[in-house]
């Protein structure tokens, strides 16, 4: 009913184009796992060499230890749903459950059985007898995940299955998504570029980029401890400050940014193996800037100008250019009692635990939008 699944030293080529670069990741059984990253970052090449429609140029796939390389998709102990997941159009919802069962030989009433009981797992068993056309998008992809739960994979490989959904009906199936993985236990794997939807449903999410693994981590240590640009830009909003690290020392971090010369704690650090001399990037969430002083320990990044605001209800965000490097806009989220009027003046300041430490220089001044649709 679920499985672990070992990716070793994967590579994908197609002719001179690396698809996929050396990728390697453990996955628990029972997790979810979500691939995240923007269109052609190699998650679709990832998934079919899990489903077997691949094989790698090099690498090891294992799925509960055991080499996947000779086994065909069929074989595999894998399910895969993807976006357009075509349901048979002429048979009831029961009968598409239970399609996968009669395949493999199962009892009429048997199959029947355990295709209404997914069905009532998913909110429709009342529905059991109406036809795909009946439904609302939402309800077709319920009844397209019971078919994929009703051969009992152990690993169920889902390419952007929420794809086709509007926005309001994605956030909700998204829950619905989480709980019935947590309810039956199988290791899912969940494609998407959408940052939103990797952070409401995945145990663990890995961002990939140009084929690559850029980090893996629980989505709060992937907003909060990213560990390079791109994931710290990929993952919501972010402000990046471009310095340089002046010297380590058991006293904390000193580096020069062009806002000025601060100190930071060794945890700051995204590698420990950032030293002195190297070129490094700040990185610095709207929400974690403050306007004045006030109560903990903070540094101070100088004065700013308020170019706009907006007033948020819970916090005002705010486009602010630093008196030292006027060319900067920096995105902050300011207190409600803020005085957030252009032309103002406000000492920009942080808590040092907030800030992460990124190497090399990311290229763009301005803050990173969300990419994600
Ligand atoms: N059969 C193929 N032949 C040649 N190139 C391919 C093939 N399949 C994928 N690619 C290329 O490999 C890269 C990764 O593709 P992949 O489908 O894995 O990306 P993706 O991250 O899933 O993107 P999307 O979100 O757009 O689906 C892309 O540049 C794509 O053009």
């Amino acid at each position: 009913m679920t499985a672990s699944v070992s990716i070793r030293n994967a590579t994908k080529t197609f002719g001179d184009f690396t698809a996929l670069d050396d990728v390697s990741l453990e996955i628990a059984a029972g997790e979810f796992i979500v691939l995240l990253g923007p269109s052609g970052c190699g998650k679709t090449t990832l998934l079919s060499l899990l489903g077997g429609f691949l094989s790698p140029t090099r690498g090891v796939i294992e799925i509960n230890g055991r080499d996947m390389g000779s086994v065909a998709p069929s074989k595999r102990p894998t399910t895969t749903m993807f976006q357009d997941y075509a349901l048979f159009p002429h048979m009831t919802l029961r009968d598409n459950v239970a399609f996968g069962l009669k395949m493999r030989k199962v009892g009429k009433a048997e199959r029947h059985a355990r295709a209404e009981e997914l069905l009532e797992m998913v909110g429709l068993k009342a529905s059991a007898s109406k036809k795909p056309h009946e439904l609302s998008g939402g309800q077709r992809q319920r009844v397209a995940l019971a078919r994929a739960l009703a051969v009992e994979p152990d690993v169920l490989l889902l390419d952007e299955p929420l794809g086709a959904l509007d926005l309001k009906l994605r956030r909700q199936m998204q829950d619905e998504l989480k709980a019935i993985q947590k309810r039956v236990g199988t290791t899912f794997v969940h494609v998407t570029h959408d940052q939103e939807e990797a952070m409401a449903i995945a145990d663990r999410i890995v961002v990939m980029n140009s084929g690559k693994i850029e980090d893996v981590g629980r989505p709060e240590e992937i907003y909060m401890r990213p560990k390079t640009v791109f994931s710290a830009s990929f993952m919501g909003e972010v402000n990046f400050i471009p310095g340089t690290v002046d010297a380590k020392t058991d006293n904390g971090i000193h580096i020069n940014t062009v806002l000025g010369a601060v100190k930071l704690p060794e945890t700051a650090l995204a590698d420990p193996a950032i030293s002195a001399g190297q070129k490094i990037t700040l990185a610095i969430r709207p929400e974690h800037f403050r306007a004045s002083t006030g109560a903990g320990p903070r540094i101070m990044l100088g004065a700013a100008k308020v170019e706009d605001g907006s007033f948020f209800g819970t916090h005002h965000r705010a486009h602010l250019s630093p008196a030292d490097y006027p060319n900067m806009t920096i995105t902050a989220h300011m207190p409600q009692s803020a005085m957030i009027e252009p032309g103002a003046w406000i000492d920009l300041t942080i808590d040092p635990s907030s800030v992460v430490i990124l190497p090399g220089h990311a290229t763009p001044a301005r803050p990173q939008e969300t990419v994600a649709s």
